[in-house]
């Protein structure tokens, strides 16, 4: 790494990163990392929806000792936060996957690595030994991919599963027609140009080379090949899945498991209902169902409706510690993070992606002594309603269930 980009000097926040990933990124990547689906009406939805909602702080209480330590599953987190699962990481800085799971380590917070992924799970384990890893799923046609990944995953100690449902086809993304965005890149004229803008990016790329989906390849028993690789990850996804196919996951996965990409109370319930440990509210960033509520909307009636049956996460549109606290105090146990580590990565590597935790971290714990909240759990008295003068007792969270450890749906 050069020494230009290895200062992480005079970043306030996780906008700041968004910035000089925009910069350091040639268009074709930051605008996959960064964009929506169609018009990007529910990518700002995400964020509009987290800035209408308001904090009712208490005073005059003991905030000498915050924390915001919790319990995610097995594991004690110091924060309520994982680092999402994201695919072709490497597309934004080498080793991509690898830093990511350190940092996270190195924060005492999750790792979910991408079936998507480009570096190999067994590395991302090398690289973060002591950290909580979790694997993300897509379900392909052919099931045996998706059991050869859970059956690597559990072998390499990897502890929970999520499976994403949100994808059966991928979001309709313009600015990568507009980009002529296609894997294995194919350099044209427009790329070429956008290369020479971006001369740090296209130096790496060129010296690491293109990133290759290798978890998937090494589960299809062959040699990396983007061009193949990518079209199957696009067009082979199993379009026939359904809730009872949790009892197939189940046969292969005897941890912890999660269904993200729930945007109902039905579904839920449903995945309550057939055996699930938990769920992530998400719509995968805005990047796919144009339309669609924010998650955090939703958050107060699944968390009702499931009166803390399952472990609920959520994620989309998280880009401030406050926004973590909100969540949590609308009932989430945790949020995932997306772009706003890939940012740091982006803009400086390592010390990027361990800047953006921290910077995430302390806003944490500044929201949390503003409000004057000790731990997570008196956070869900924190939160009033939307509009200007609700006061604190007419919150509707009043009352709710303090967050208790949840045991596993199914035992092993
Ligand atoms: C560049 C990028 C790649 C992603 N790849 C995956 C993926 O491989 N699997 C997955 O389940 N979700 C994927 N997602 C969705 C994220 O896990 C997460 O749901 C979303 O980014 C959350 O929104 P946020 O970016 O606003 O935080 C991806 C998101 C981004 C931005
Ligand atoms: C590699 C893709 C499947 C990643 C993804 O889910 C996305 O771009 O949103």
């Amino acid at each position: 790494m050069s020494l230009f980009f290895s200062s992480t000097r005079g970043f306030a926040n996780v906008a700041d990163y968004r910035e000089a990933a925009r910069r350091r990124l040639a268009k074709i990547a930051f605008d996959y990392l960064d964009g929506g689906a169609e018009d990007g009406n529910t990518l700002a939805r995400n964020r509009a929806a987290f800035a209408n909602l308001r904090f009712a702080p208490r005073t005059m209480l003991d905030v000498s000792s915050v924390s915001p330590a919790t319990r995610l599953f097995d594991y004690p987190a110091s924060a309520p936060f994982v680092v999402g699962p994201t695919g072709l990481n490497s597309l934004f800085w080498p080793k991509a996957d690898e830093t990511l799971a350190a940092a996270a380590a190195a924060r005492g917070v999750p790792f979910a690595l991408s079936s998507a992924s480009t570096s190999l799970l067994e590395d991302v384990r090398a690289a973060a030994p002591g950290g909580e890893l979790w694997m993300q799923i897509y379900v392909q046609k052919d099931r045996r991919i998706a059991e050869s990944i859970m059956r690597r995953a559990s072998a390499a100690g990897f502890s929970t599963l999520l499976v994403t449902v949100d994808t059966p086809v991928h979001g309709r993304r313009d600015h990568d027609v507009h980009n002529d965005y296609r894997l294995p890149l194919r350099v044209t004229p427009k790329l070429l140009a956008d290369l020479l803008r971006h001369p740090h990016w296209a130096w790496q790329i060129a010296r690491h080379g293109t990133p290759q989906l290798v978890n998937l390849a090494r589960s299809l028993g062959e040699t990396p090949n983007l061009q193949r690789h990518a079209a199957a990850l696009a067009r082979q996804m199993d379009l026939s899945l359904g809730w009872s196919d949790i009892a197939w996951l189940r046969k292969h996965w005897q941890g912890p498991l999660l269904i993200k990409g729930v945007m109902t109370v039905e579904d839920a319930r449903l995945a309550h209902r057939h055996g699930a440990d938990g769920i992530v509210l998400s719509n995968h960033g805005g990047r796919q169902l144009e339309g669609a509520h924010a998650p955090i909307e939703v958050l107060p009636a699944v968390a009702d409706a499931l009166g803390g049956a399952l472990h609920l996460y959520l994620d989309s549109g998280v880009r401030r510690g406050a926004d973590v606290v909100k969540a949590v105090a609308l009932g989430a146990r945790g949020v995932l993070l997306g772009r706003a580590p890939l940012y740091g990565l982006a803009a400086r590597g390592a010390p990027g992606v361990a800047h953006v935790l921290s910077l995430l971290y302390e806003e944490i714990v500044t929201t949390m002594t503003l409000l004057g909240s000790a731990d997570i759990e008196t956070l869900p008295a924190r939160l009033a309603g939307d509009s200007p003068g609700t006061s604190r007792s007419a919150s509707p969270l009043s009352g709710r269930p303090p967050l208790a450890p949840i045991p596993h749906a199914i035992q092993s």
